[in-house]
């Protein structure tokens, strides 16, 4: 296949593409606004307790792993849907395999938090 040549009017468009995604994840989203607002009180507490730099560099890199995860099970979540409205069992592990995608980030990021704020709170 042969490649289009460069422009910068092209790579603006597909960050306004990826900024559209954002959007919508934000506002359609229910798991979207929960992971927002989550982010936006532990991003707070850390403004509260004076994070070290390598404190904020965990804590906003866990805030962007659940972030990801989630982005991408929504992701899998619409396309399993869009391939079989009928209950398949196939669909069933795509989309468990997806959730359990977040839930492994949600665990980083719970620990992650407990260690860097349970000892500056208590
Ligand atoms: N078409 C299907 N066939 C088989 N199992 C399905 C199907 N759709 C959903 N499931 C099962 O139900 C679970 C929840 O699916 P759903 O699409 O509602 O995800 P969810 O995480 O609840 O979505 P939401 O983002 O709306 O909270 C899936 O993890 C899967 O086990």
């Amino acid at each position: 296949m042969k490649n289009k040549p460069f422009s910068i009017r092209e790579r603006i468009k597909s960050f306004s593409y990826a900024f559209n995604g954002l959007r919508l994840f934000f506002i359609s989203e229910h798991n979207g606004r929960i992971h927002l607002v989550a982010a936006v009180v532990a991003i707070a507490l850390s403004f509260y307790l004076h994070l070290s730099t390598f404190e904020w560099i965990a804590i906003l890199s866990v805030i962007a792993a659940v972030l990801i995860a989630e982005i991408l099970n929504t992701s899998v979540e619409k396309l399993a849907d869009l391939v079989s409205t009928d209950i398949h069992p196939k669909i069933k592990i795509v989309k468990d395999l997806a959730a359990a995608a977040v839930l492994i980030a949600v665990i980083l990021a719970l620990a992650v938090g407990c260690f860097i704020f349970i000892p500056k709170l208590f």
